[in-house]
């Protein structure tokens, strides 16, 4: 695990970006791990202003996000779908058919778990873009998520939950209580992780994440056992390492 701490949250983005754009430069078919969150939102800044001002293309990438939120409709202003279409997806040239986020509204949940690994088993992402919540989970998986998990249905906790509402109107009563998300077996296949934390509330998640033992109790330690993960921190997510 590589860990990289610049000045800021844009130094952050600048980073990070410099990894996304070599991969996407390198193979222009690309497969591309994305999250969301508020961690990633200056990477997708920095992509979109690449794509417009340097024509960087995405015609032949394929993506997959990491998660959703169980029960809001694709097009609710919180769902994970909006997120990435108002985020990055509007802004650069991906094609809607190669674009591939859990469903969270479908009848049969647990269908919707399955064929998403169906997919992702007929691919390697090359780049998996990640955030790391206060409590060290990834993607949605929350702490005592076992090791060889596959995309599964989440009851997400109290913590992770309270760290949402600020997307809710601050009402952690409008925050779902469930979600899907890729497993962390899932995460440890791609070839090469990026991982972006900023701010003095994620300095004890990312010093579990580095220097902690491998438990489940941080998901994200898992990490530490990943061939190529790079870590982006700010100062203050850094601070306690
Ligand atoms: N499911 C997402 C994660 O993928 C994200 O990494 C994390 C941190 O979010 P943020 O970057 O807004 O702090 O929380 C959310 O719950």
């Amino acid at each position: 695990m590589k860990i990289v701490v610049a000045p800021d949250v844009q130094h952050v983005a600048e980073a990070a970006f410099k990894v996304m754009k070599n991969t996407v430069s390198e193979k222009k078919d690309a497969v591309l791990g994305l999250a969301t969150g508020s961690s990633p939102e200056g990477l997708y800044a920095l992509m979109a202003k690449d794509h417009s001002e340097n024509g960087t293309s995405y015609q032949d990438v394929v993506t997959y996000n990491l998660d959703e939120y169980v029960g809001l409709p694709q097009n609710h202003s919180q769902s994970y779908y909006t997120f990435m279409h108002e985020k990055l997806f509007q802004y650069i040239d991906v094609k809607e058919e190669n674009i591939h986020i859990p469903c969270g509204c479908a009848q049969d949940e647990e269908k919707a778990c399955h064929d998403y690994e169906n997919m992702l088993a007929k691919v390697r992402i090359d780049l998996q873009v990640l955030g790391i919540g206060s409590d060290g989970h990834i993607a949605f998986n929350e702490p005592g998520t076992p090791f060889d998990s596959l995309v599964h249905l989440v009851h997400l906790k109290q913590q992770t939950i309270h760290d949402n509402a600020r997307f809710f109107d601050h009402d952690e009563s409008k925050v779902p209580t469930m979600a899907i998300t890729t497993g962390l077996a899932d995460i440890m296949r791609c070839r090469k992780i990026i991982l972006i934390a900023t701010g003095a509330n994620k300095a004890q998640a990312v010093h579990d994440m580095v220097k902690g033992p491998v438990s489940t109790s941080c998901p994200a330690s898992i990490l530490q056992k990943h061939p190529d993960t790079v870590v982006f921190l700010d100062e203050a997510a850094a601070s306690k390492l």
